[in-house]
């Protein structure tokens, strides 16, 4: 669905230029929801941007939806739906006409468009506000006509550029849903961006990690987790053998990193739960008095730490 290579796009700006996407290549199979993680800066709305053929890459090619991103953009946008950040519904009209209005600019055909809408309004659950105008909406049923206008000539392949920003957590559990039921229903393969890893983690089959221009990690948020983190074991101690402790998780099967407090012992592992029960009985074999035993599972935020060196937190922070 998605085929990119080598994509690149710099900015001229008074400070010089700016390489915001250094050579992407990625591919997205049919039905595949894919989340497209990083800091800010990162490149992923030039990315995005380049993908739905908003901007052209300054090398690089890429098929989307079957067409040429550079030789027939038109195809493109025939055939992806694109959500982008800023609410794209209206002021001014009503939610039903917003929709009809969205149909004819996609030239479709009248009675069509009012079938798809229909539709829409009910998948979407929208009913009952057909005729209430944008800014009468809450942010969440904006953002559920924000989608709708992108699914309106039912697209293959859909875009959501930080779909839930904003949003409350009750908003944006209930956005998710109605996304999740609209792919279950249509099969329709989605790309998205987001800030939130837990969204990412939980929503998405693969999770694509961009930093400083460039795509740094591409698997699943299970397989990224055990590769690139790993579980921690924390073992809090009775008494103060630590470093007797620390030798005995040294010598754990793939262990990889040891950190040792007065009266605690933290090692990762591969597969922390499997491990926990062979390390608890080797310590108790040596007379080591545990007080406390924990498994903590990484998060994609553990994954992007073991990937550059900080956490995706910081590196937002660091941008803004
Ligand atoms: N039109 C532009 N002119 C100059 N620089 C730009 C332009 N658009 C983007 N950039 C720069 O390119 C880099 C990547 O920006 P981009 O918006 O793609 O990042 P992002 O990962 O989407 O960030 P965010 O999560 O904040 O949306 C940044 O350094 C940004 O300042």
């Amino acid at each position: 669905m998605i085929h990119a290579r080598d994509l690149a796009r710099s900015f001229k700006t008074k400070a010089g230029p700016v390489e915001a996407v250094k050579g992407l290549s990625l591919d997205v199979a049919e039905g595949e929801l894919v989340a497209f993680l990083g800091p800010n800066g990162a490149g992923k709305s030039t990315s995005v941007r380049m993908l739905t053929t908003l901007l052209p890459p300054s090398s690089g090619s890429a098929m989307v939806a079957g067409c040429d991103i550079a030789r027939d953009p038109a195809g493109v946008r025939k055939r992806i739906g694109y959500v982008g950040q800023g609410s794209g519904a209206g002021q001014y009209y009503k939610l039903r006409d917003e929709l009809l209005t969205q149909g004819a600019a996609m030239r479709m055909h009248p009675a069509d468009a009012k079938r798809r809408a229909d539709a829409l309004i009910d998948m979407l659950e929208l009913t009952g506000m057909e005729d209430r105008i944008g800014t009468t909406l809450s942010g969440g049923q904006k953002r559920r006509l924000d989608v709708a206008l992108g699914l309106m000539h039912s697209p293959t392949l859909l875009f959501l550029d930080e779909p839930s920003t904003g949003l409350d957590p009750h908003s944006r559990a209930n956005l998710w849903e109605h996304v999740l039921k609209l792919r279950r229903e249509t099969g329709m393969t989605i790309f998205l961006t987001t800030h939130y890893l837990e969204e990412a983690d939980t929503m998405a089959e693969r999770v694509m990690v961009m930093d400083n221009g460039q795509l740094i990690a591409d698997d699943t948020p299970a397989r990224l987790k055990a590769n690139l983190a790993g579980d921690r074991i924390t073992i809090g101690l009775a008494n103060s053998d630590a470093a007797k402790a620390a030798e005995l998780a040294q010598n754990l099967p793939q262990a990889r990193e040891v950190a040792v407090g007065d009266s605690r012992v933290e090692v990762t592992v591969g597969e922390g739960e499997a491990l926990l029960p062979e390390f608890i009985r080797r310590l108790h074999e040596v007379g080591v008095d545990i007080a406390s035993a924990n498994v903590r599972r990484p998060t994609l935020d553990d994954v992007f730490l073991g990937l550059t060196g900080r956490t995706l937190r910081e590196a937002q922070g660091s941008v803004a």
